[in-house]
C-alpha cells in the first residue's frame, strides 16, 4: 500500500449541541483516497461526527467544538475559513436524496455555477463527466432536461453523488446513503463507491455491517457509555476490525451480539 496521507486529522475532538455534549475525545485520521466506514449503534454520534467535518452540523443550531479538526493542515473551525468553499471541498450525500426541483442537468450544474462563471461547453462537459462518474449516464443521457424528481430513488441518490462530484471535492461524506434504497439500488451505489476507490477520500456512515466490510479500507467503531456521549472506540483496517478487533465492544458489535 502506498504511504497513507491524512486528508482530515481529528484529535481529542469534543462536539456540543448547545450545552449537550454529543462527542468526546474522538481521534482519527481520514486518509486521502481511502474509504473509511463509520459504524456503531444508533445515537452514538456517527452523523454528528461526519457533519462536523464540513461544518454542516452548525446549520442545525448553535454548536461548539473543542480539540483539533484539520483538513490538510488547516483548522476547519478557524474563523477565517470560507465555509462555502469548505463544503465544496468536503461534499456530502445524505440518507434521502435531496435534489432540487430542477432538471437533471441543472441539479448537477448548480454547484459549479454558484462557485464560478463557466462557459456552456465546459459546463456540459463537467455535467457529463460527473454523471458518468456516478454511473448514471446511460440511464439519463436522453433526458437531461427533464425533472430530476422523475427519477427512481436509487437514480436520485446517484444524481446527488454526481452533483457532489461536479464541484470536484477532495472528500465525500456519505450519511447512510443506501438506507432508503432497495438491494439493487444499494448494490449500484456500492459499485459506484468501489469505482471511486483510490481516487477520492470517502467517509461513509452505515448501519449495514456487510456494506462496511465490502466497501471500506478503514473502519471506525463509535459507541456510547452510560453517559450517552459518543466516543470512538476503535479504528483500524476494515479487515482487522471485522476479524481481530482489539476491543470487546467492537467484536460484539460487528458480530451482531450488541447494538
Ligand atoms: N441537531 C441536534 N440538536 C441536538 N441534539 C442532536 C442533534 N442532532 C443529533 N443530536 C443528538 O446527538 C446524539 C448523536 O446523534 P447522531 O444522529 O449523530 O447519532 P447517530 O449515531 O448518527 O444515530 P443514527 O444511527 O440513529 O442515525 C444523539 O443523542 C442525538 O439526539
Amino acid at each position: 500500500m502506498s504511504k497513507l496521507v491524512p486528508a482530515i486529522t481529528v484529535k481529542n475532538f469534543n462536539f456540543y449541541y448547545g450545552h449537550i455534549k454529543a462527542l468526546e475525545g474522538v481521534s482519527i485520521n481520514i486518509y486521502q483516497n481511502q474509504i473509511t466506514a463509520i459504524i456503531g449503534p444508533s445515537g452514538c454520534g456517527k452523523s454528528t461526527f461526519i457533519k462536523s467535518l464540513n461544518r454542516i452540523a452548525e446549520l442545525e443550531g448553535e454548536v461548539r467544538v473543542e480539540g483539533k479538526l484539520e483538513f490538510f493542515g488547516q483548522n476547519i473551525y478557524d474563523r477565517r475559513v470560507n465555509v462555502n468553499r469548505l463544503r465544496r471541498q468536503i461534499g456530502m450525500v445524505f440518507q434521502k436524496p435531496n435534489l432540487f426541483p430542477m432538471s437533471i442537468y441543472e441539479n448537477v450544474a448548480y454547484g459549479v455555477k454558484i462557485a464560478r462563471w463557466c462557459p456552456k461547453a465546459e459546463l456540459d462537459e463537467i455535467v457529463e463527466s460527473a454523471i458518468k462518474a456516478a454511473a448514471l449516464w446511460d440511464e439519463v443521457k436522453n433526458k437531461l432536461h427533464k425533472s430530476a424528481l422523475g427519477l427512481s430513488g436509487g437514480q436520485q441518490q446517484r444524481l446527488c453523488i454526481a452533483r457532489a462530484l461536479a464541484v470536484k471535492p477532495k472528500v465525500l461524506l456519505m450519511d447512510e446513503p443506501c438506507s432508503a434504497l432497495d438491494p439493487i439500488a444499494t448494490m449500484k451505489i456500492e459499485e459506484l463507491i468501489h469505482s471511486l476507490r483510490g481516487e477520492l477520500t470517502i467517509a461513509i456512515v452505515t448501519h449495514n455491517m456487510q456494506q462496511a466490510a465490502r466497501v471500506s479500507d478503514f473502519t471506525a467503531f463509535f459507541s456510547t457509555d452510560e453517559s450517552r456521549i459518543g466516543q470512538m472506540i476503535e479504528f483500524g483496517a476494515t479487515s482487522q476490525i471485522f476479524t481481530t478487533a482489539l476491543d470487546e465492544r467492537t467484536r460484539d458489535y460487528v458480530s451482531g451480539r450488541f447494538g
